[in-house]
């Protein structure tokens, strides 16, 4: 495995055929999905050459934690899907790369059991029409010792994907569950429900019911990421959500430069969507973004070797991120600034 496009090709060959298209498949026709790659295709690197680059720092803070590399693990479901070490893998591998990884609602174990990897965990969730139960699951992902909780905005219903109506993928195999979604611990897990009646003052009742930083997860307009400053959030993900929400969203690195215009430095802006190279991280930062998350390569070095594959996966991007930020003449994160980056054709 020498490139992330190898762990996805690997991956496709040990997975079941249902499994592989959900993890791989997006809404609809998947525009979207292709775009979050494509758009970075169409962005060019203009490197800066003779900075004495000799030492590189690629470590940076987000939300007052310090994080080894500007690349985190963004939340996807049912690990064990892809591997029997599950989410305890990933956060191993994550935990070993020094980075946070964020736990989807959906995990396939407890938090509780992720959290005692020790790795930097923040909780993902889509805030449920029953708001008691809701409550209870943020003090239960508190008392784990989650550093922040990360509300998914883009899924007022679930996008609609053809690849899983195809194979008729619905449920997850005997023995496999939403272990977050089981009220006590042990009852029956909940369907997790998505609720098209949330609006922002959703921000204020969390606000209300937790000190924990709040990421919103899944804005791409800049009216809403001011509305996100407004409401308090701690931090934006721009996100399309891997292209499996609404198919013909923007591509995620096309919506970040204008978020990160609105927002204006009030709060960390963050970007998930097609992040394949140590380019795409370098890319992604010279346009404000103060980190990346990753969603399907981690999914794919999961399938292939576990824990050791994720952590091949995430070194293979620091790895690639270090030589990008060379070759760009950067240093450390500070030094990548927007001119780095060129659409189109060089006007001299
Ligand atoms: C299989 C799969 C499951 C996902 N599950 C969740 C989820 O439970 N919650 C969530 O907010 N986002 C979820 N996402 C979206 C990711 O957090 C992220 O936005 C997306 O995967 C990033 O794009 P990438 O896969 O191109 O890196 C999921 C994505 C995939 C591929
Ligand atoms: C099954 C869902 C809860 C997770 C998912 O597939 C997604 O958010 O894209």
């Amino acid at each position: 495995m020498i490139s992330l496009a190898d762990a996805e090709r690997a991956a496709a060959t040990l997975l079941e055929p249902a499994h592989y298209d959900f993890f791989a498949g997006g809404a609809d026709d998947e525009r979207t999905l292709r775009s979050n790659v494509d758009a970075f295709d169409r962005h060019r690197l203009l490197p800066r050459v003779l900075r004495g680059v000799g030492k590189r720092d690629l470590g940076v803070e987000v939300l007052g934690q310090p994080l080894s590399m500007p690349v985190m693990v963004a939340p996807t479901a049912f690990h064990r899907l892809a591997h029997p070490d599950g989410e305890v893998g990933t956060a191993r591998a994550a935990a070993a790369s020094g980075t946070v990884m964020i736990l989807s609602m959906a995990a396939t174990q407890p938090v509780e059991q992720v959290a005692a990897t020790g790795v930097r965990l923040w909780f993902q969730m889509y805030v449920q029409p029953d708001r008691a139960f809701t409550e209870r699951l943020v003090r239960r992902v508190e008392a784990a010792g989650c550093a922040a909780l990360v509300v998914s905005v883009d899924s007022p219903v679930f996008g609609r994907r053809l690849r899983d109506l195809r194979h008729d993928f619905g449920d997850l195999p005997a023995g496999l569950a939403c272990e977050n979604m089981r009220e006590s611990g042990t009852g029956p897990p909940r369907a997790v429900a998505f609720d098209a009646a949330l609006d922002w003052s959703v921000v204020g009742w969390l606000r209300g019911i937790t000190t924990l930083p709040i990421v919103l997860k899944g804005i791409l307009h800049p009216d809403d990421a001011r509305l996100a400053v407004g409401h308090g959030a701690d931090a934006v993900i721009v996100s399309n959500h891997g292209g499996r929400q609404l198919d013909g969203a923007v591509a995620s690195i096309d919506a970040l430069p204008a978020v990160v215009e609105a927002v204006g430095g009030r709060l960390p802006v963050l970007l998930d969507g097609g992040v394949r190279r140590g380019t795409d991280v370098v890319t992604a930062l010279a346009l404000g973004a103060a980190a990346v998350a990753v969603g399907r390569p981690v999914l794919w070095g999961l399938t292939v070797a576990g824990e050791h594959g994720v952590r091949q996966v995430l070194e293979l991007l620091r790895d690639d991120l270090d030589r990008a930020m060379v070759l760009c003449g950067a240093d450390r994160v500070a030094a990548l600034t927007r001119d780095v980056v060129h659409v189109g054709r060089c006007s001299w």
